[in-house]
């Protein structure tokens, strides 16, 4: 799926008026009656009194239809012009045009004097501003913001927070709605997948309006969201007569320092995804608790002997409870040598590149990194703002030709020029162990041979999912990585049946 921006969308919706033969009416009138049985799932239509407030563009006109929907069903309504500008659409003025004949009355906000008491509402709509703010709110807007953001009401902003700007941070001095539920149309929105302005729309909804899917596809953007369908179409049938050797040989190396359940973890995962044969490199204390918890995978003693002696390894999967002693420096040393086809890099590997970072150019090209925050902050230096970090990750990958999973939620893939946000997983998963469980899905795919972007793509995808999947049995709280690895067999399963 992919993620447009206030440009790019609106050309989006130019073209499906006009190869649907709709007014911008009819497309705003199906937006909000869309949005409108959200809402109506969302509040007590008997009891609720809604507070809508209205900017004097689209995102306001939106706001004014839904003003007349709710009054229809009797829900209790005080409408707001917020009037920053004196022009208006066409489709604005027909939406205020039936609030008139519905004598519903619609109060003025142009300054901070004209405020209202928020006390009263139970729900506010906020319908300020959508996908095009471009500059920074007026003051009484701010102001007003503020207000509602500090009431009890429930929030639901449509399609974008007010305050909130698609393509670039937010100042610490701007106000933005803090909403409770965002309802945002056809497309997700970039700030809600970064985690400074994400952080503030943990809950938004999809509303599909039927937008162009041809036009969306024409559209370029460097910015996308995996999904169900994204990933189905990657995943591949294991052949009738395929056997071990069809799937790769995967080498795992990690373990030190008393840290063998990382890379035994990352083991089992590479296990349960496919790979044909899985060996496992780690500290030698650790290697009969690999047998007790990995017996399909063959333990290998001597790592640089396994390296020089075959030039085969499909991928290789280091770092995991590696450590950064001088021992883990030779290993790491000896994987570099041997310039591996398929090579992902996990935890102290990207820490011991980080501290030389002369091997960087010694990197495989298609190399996948795979850091949590802290340790891209190693490898690519402080950012200001997390517009500054995409920039400053799609260099990295550019400079060194390797893909980049920045971990947290909505993982980010970035390749060097393309960025793909996940949309599986939960908080369930912000727990040691977690990562160690993504480096073995995806070393198993990698080994496979699937494309690396599309290896990194389904492989992050179906980590979320088997974390998703699994609190049917825990929860977020008690969710571990070992249960991660008992749902991938659903989660395979559950793409499994999307294959044609
Ligand atoms: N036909 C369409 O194009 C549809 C639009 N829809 C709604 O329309 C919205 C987009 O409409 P608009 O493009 O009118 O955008 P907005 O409703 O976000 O308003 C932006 C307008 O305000 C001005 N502006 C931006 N920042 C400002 C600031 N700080 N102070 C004062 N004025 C400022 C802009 O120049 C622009 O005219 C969407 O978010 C969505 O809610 C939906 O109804 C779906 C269909
Ligand atoms: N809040 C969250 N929502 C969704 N996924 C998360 C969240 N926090 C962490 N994750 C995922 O969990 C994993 C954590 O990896 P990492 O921090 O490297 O753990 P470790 O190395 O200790 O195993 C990553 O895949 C990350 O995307
Ligand atoms: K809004």
């Amino acid at each position: 799926m992919k993620i447009l921006n206030a440009k790019e969308l609106a050309e989006v919706d130019a073209f499906t008026m006009n190869s649907q033969s709709l007014s911008d009416w009819e497309l705003m009138e199906r937006a909000s009656s869309r949005a409108f049985l959200e809402i109506l799932k969302k509040i007590n239509p008997e009891k609720d009194f809604v507070y809508i407030f209205c900017g004097t563009s689209n995102n306001g006109g939106d706001g004014l239809a839904l003003a007349r929907m709710l009054n229809q069903k009797q829900v209790k309504i005080r409408v707001f012009e917020v009037a920053y500008s004196s022009s208006t659409s066409k489709a604005y003025q027909k939406n205020i045009k039936f609030l008139k004949e519905n004598r519903i009355q619609i109060n003025t906000v142009q300054n901070q004097n004209e405020i209202p008491d928020l006390n009263p509402a139970t729900c506010i709509i906020d319908a300020i501003f959508g996908v095009g703010l471009n500059r920074r709110m007026p003051g009484f807007i701010q102001e007003l913001v503020k207000k509602i953001n500090l009431t009890e009401a429930f929030k639901i902003s449509i399609d974008v927070p007010s305050g909130m700007y698609l393509e670039q941070s937010i100042e610490t001095d701007e106000e933005f709605v803090i909403s409770d539920l965002c309802l945002t149309f056809q497309l997700p929105k970039l700030p809600f997948l970064l985690p400074e302005t994400g952080h503030y729309v943990e809950n938004f909804k999809l509303i599909d309006i039927g937008l162009s899917e041809e036009k969306i596809k024409q559209t370029k953007t460097p910015y996308n969201y995996i999904t169900t369908s994204d990933v189905s179409s990657i995943l591949k049938k294991r052949a009738k007569f395929s056997h071990k050797g069809s799937f790769g040989n995967a080498l795992l190396i990690g373990g030190y320092e008393g840290m063998w359940g990382s890379v035994i973890m990352t083991t089992q995962a590479c296990l349960r995804s496919g790979a044909g044969k899985v060996y496992t490199h780690l500290d030698k204390t650790g290697r009969l608790v690999l047998a007790q918890h990995a017996l399909e995978s063959i333990y290998i003693q001597n790592c640089p002997k396994a390296l020089k002696s075959n030039p085969n390894w499909n991928a290789i999967g280091v770092g995991m409870g590696l450590g950064l002693s001088n021992n883990a420096v030779q290993l790491m040393e000896e994987v570099l040598a041997h310039q591996p086809k398929r090579l992902l890099l996990d935890a102290d590997a990207i820490n011991l590149l980080s501290k030389q970072k002369n091997w960087l150019k010694l990197l495989p090209k298609n190399s996948v990194l795979t850091p949590h925050i802290g340790e891209l902050k190693r490898l690519v230096g402080e950012w200001d703002n997390d517009f500054d970090k995409l920039n400053k990750a799609k260099q990295f990958c550019k400079t060194y030709q390797v893909v980049l999973i920045i971990k947290g939620a909505h993982t980010c893939i970035c390749d060097g020029t393309n960025f793909y946000f996940n949309s599986s997983g939960n908080p369930g998963l912000a727990k040691a162990g977690s990562g160690d469980v993504l480096a073995g899905v995806i070393t198993a795919l990698l080994a496979q041979n699937y494309k690396v972007l599309e290896a990194c793509q389904l492989g992050v995808y179906l980590h979320g999912v088997a974390a998703d999947l699994a609190l049917e049995s825990f929860s977020e709280h008690s969710l571990i990585a070992t249960d991660v690895i008992s749902y991938l067999g659903k989660a395979f399963q559950l793409l499994e049946s999307k294959i044609d």
